[in-house]
């Protein structure tokens, strides 16, 4: 987990009355993530998912709160975030910002099988088309910036092996962004961290993706990219499972058909999906922020995948 900032239900005695939620009942703190302090909150009028954002600001944060609302008014299953008395989605709580949404059903699949992987892609799908008239811009607060600003502060702990592998794929990544082909790629709103824990399942049902705080403006095949090296990979190796692969891609392409330029960059965006989170792993792993429960996610994971996406070409976008 982490629950970075402590909450008791005596603090939200007064607080709550800003939502039209009744009376708070229950609070437990969620002992999983590592960006934000999450509880199960149940008010008298149903349970619910509060959020503390411990890194990012009221500023960043309507960005994500209005994308949310904004797919689930398309049929996006997403969940809903619930605005105060005067229409607001993020107030402070302990002098930061949170957020009320509706708790999704069921639990995330760790062990998912081809029809899980089908279901991710067509909903993945939908929200990319959904998301296209979503008025508010961010960029991807992960993306090639914070690559750059974020290598130099782990390179010093890489081994001589691993420090060449990552200013070798900076440099690869830097001019994969600079070509024409990458400019040709259709961009939106994307999840970019549609990892097995951010969707939830009842059995082969998908009930919701959650988790949008680090969405952001993007490339849609970086989004496809990075749910494929979570969702089909063999955990142990990372290497890709041909089926939950065909599953996913399959069915993202019967509701968005995948382009000429998508189909190029393909390789490419696959090294990209996996620097990111070896990066961020890295830099968490390094530079850790206090918390009261805290397991970092072990970087190596991505280093792995990382170096498999380079060594074998992945199945096609199309089949
Ligand atoms: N809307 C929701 N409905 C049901 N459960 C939720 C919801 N939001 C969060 N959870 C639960 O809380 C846990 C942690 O939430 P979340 O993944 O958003 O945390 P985080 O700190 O942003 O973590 P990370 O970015 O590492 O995934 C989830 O694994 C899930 O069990
Ligand atoms: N999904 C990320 C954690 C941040 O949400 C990871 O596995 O590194």
């Amino acid at each position: 987990m982490a629950v970075f900032t402590s909450v008791t239900l005596g603090d939200l005695t007064q607080w709550i009355k800003q939502f039209p939620l009744g009376q708070a009942v229950a609070l437990k703190g969620i002992a999983s993530g590592i960006e934000n302090s999450n509880f199960f909150l149940t008010t008298e009028s149903g349970e619910y998912v509060l959020t503390i954002f411990e890194n990012l600001s009221f500023e960043q944060l309507p960005f994500y709160l209005e994308l949310m609302h904004h797919l689930a008014e398309r049929g996006v299953l997403v969940p809903a975030p619930v605005a105060t008395h005067d229409g607001e989605l993020i107030v402070p709580l302990h002098g930061k910002p949170a957020a009320i949404v509706s708790k999704l059903e069921g639990s995330s699949q760790m062990a998912p099988q081809p029809a899980h992987c089908a279901a991710v892609g067509t909903m993945l799908a939908r929200m990319h088309l959904a998301a296209q008239d979503y008025p508010l811009e961010q960029p991807n607060l992960r993306g090639l910036d914070w690559w750059n600003l974020t290598t130099p502060k782990v390179l010093p702990y890489l081994s001589a092996e691993n420090a060449h592998l990552l200013r070798a794929e900076m440099h690869f990544q830097e001019a994969f962004a600079g070509c024409d082909t990458y400019r040709q790629l259709q961009r939106g709103p994307v999840h970019a961290d549609l990892f097995r824990n951010n969707v939830m399942f009842v059995g082969e049902r998908l009930t919701g993706f959650f988790d949008f705080y680090f969405a952001g403006c993007d490339t849609w095949l970086f989004d496809v990219a990075v749910t494929i090296n979570d969702w089909c990979i063999d955990l142990a190796t990372g290497v890709l499972d041909t089926a939950r692969v065909r599953a996913m891609l399959d069915a993202y392409h019967a509701v968005r058909p995948f382009t000429d330029a998508e189909q190029t960059a393909w390789q490419p965006m696959l090294r990209a999906a996996a620097l990111r989170f070896w990066l961020s792993r890295l830099y968490d792993y390094y530079q850790p922020r206090e918390a009261e429960m805290l397991t970092p996610h072990d970087p190596t994971h991505f280093e792995r995948i990382l170096r498999e996406r380079i060594a074998t070409p992945a199945p096609e976008l199309r089949g």
